[in-house]
């Protein structure tokens, strides 16, 4: 066996190389994270007479009207000497509203957009802005040794974003509750270096018969602060008190903050709230679909804990849908009506009419 990273170590790497500002190459292309692009480095790329382009999401091209040829995003001309400042600007919603002006922005129709379209992937899963800032390279693989970068080939990245990483239950514990002493804590480690989920276990559910569940997507501000901005922190303590008077069931805590952009993100798009948007338009402001999660995570954890059939604790269709496509049975959806305050009735209600929630 050789000792070198295979292609999923590769690309934990290249996630953390991004959140520092380091470039990665994917296929022929160099690639920069906007949002930590250090004005040293745009400069010597500038200087080296590089073209670049910023590839953003069509969600992010509509609000800068800026033409998406590419379908799903769009690659903006940089121009040879932009400053970090514009990239930023272009990257980052929050002074849409104070400098509306960011265009008339040119973008690339020709040319193949795949390796742009991966480092966004990749961007978004180091949960940062979805925003890129991309160099065509004739020669990558010299590129990469001469300047000791990542390099990741394009068609196995591609296969990796395709593919839900294998989770691994790591550990067990017996954890007494408040809502139930017979609790017990699971941890599940994914293959690929990204963030462990839990499963916390009332009871002693028998795996041939449907259990009470919930799927909790991690919500710092709501479970721990007490945010009166959602409803999360009433929904998670609901369901373990559900399950503590019911004498079992399983509930899932999924590290997908902010429904999978991660908390800074969340933040920026609270920031944008505040600024009139709704929760939906914020996540599209931001170059983010209004939903980034990956349910099929929760499925795995269920089927590798050998269960089959839930009784799912949820107003959301999209996670009995997922649920359901991912081999479990949802035999009943049980609603989970609390936690309305006078700050989130608009999320509620957002959440309702764009998200499909039910009442
Ligand atoms: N991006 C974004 N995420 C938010 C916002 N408000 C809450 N969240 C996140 O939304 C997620 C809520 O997850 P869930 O509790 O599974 O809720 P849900 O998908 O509405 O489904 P149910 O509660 O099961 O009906 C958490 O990850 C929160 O951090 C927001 O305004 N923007
Ligand atoms: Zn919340």
């Amino acid at each position: 066996m050789t000792l070198a990273p295979d292609i999923i170590e590769l690309t934990a790497r290249a996630r953390a190389d991004l959140r520092m500002g380091v470039p990665v190459i994917i296929g022929s292309s160099l690639v920069l994270a906007a949002e930590t692009l250090s004005d040293k480095r745009l400069k010597a790329l500038q200087i080296a007479g590089m073209p670049l382009a910023l590839a953003i999401t069509d969600w992010r091209a509509r609000t800068l009207k800026a033409r998406a040829y590419d379908t799903d995003l769009a690659r903006i001309v940089v121009p040879s000497d932009a400053p970090v400042d514009w990239i930023a600007a272009i990257a980052d919603p929050a002074d849409d509203l104070n400098a509306p002006m960011k265009g008339p922005l040119q973008t690339l129709r020709d040319g193949n957009a795949d390796d742009a379209r991966l480092a966004i992937q990749l961007a978004k899963d180091a949960r940062l802005l979805p925003a890129v800032v991309v160099a065509h390279l004739d020669a990558p693989v010299d590129y990469a040794a001469q300047h000791s970068l990542t390099l990741l080939d394009a068609d196995a990245l591609a296969c990796v974003s395709a593919t839900v990483s294998p989770l691994h239950p790591l550990v067990s514990a017996r954890l007494p509750l408040e809502v139930s002493e017979a609790g017990r804590l699971h941890v599940f480690r994914p293959e690929d270096g990204g963030e462990e989920h839990y499963a916390i276990e009332i009871g002693m559910p028998s795996r041939s018969e449907p259990v009470l569940t919930r799927l909790h997507s991690a919500c710092f501000t709501g479970d721990l602060l007490g945010s009166l901005k959602c409803d999360c922190g009433p929904q998670l303590r609901g369901a373990l008190a559900q399950m503590g008077s019911e004498g079992q069931g399983v509930l899932l805590y999924l590290n997908q903050e902010g429904r999978g952009i991660g908390l800074a993100n969340k933040m920026r798009a609270y920031s944008l709230q505040d600024q009139g948007f709704d929760t939906v338009e914020a996540n599209h402001r931001l170059g983010f679909e209004d939903d980034e999660r990956d349910f099929r995570i929760g499925a795995g954890i269920l089927k590798s804990m050998g269960f089959s059939r839930v009784k799912l604790l949820t107003n959301n269709p999209a996670k009995l849908a997922m649920l359901a496509a991912n081999g479990l049975e949802v035999v009943e959806r049980v609603p989970l009506k609390v936690g309305e305050t006078r700050h989130n009735t608009a999320y509620l209600a957002t959440k309702a009419a764009k998200s499909g929630h039910l009442l």
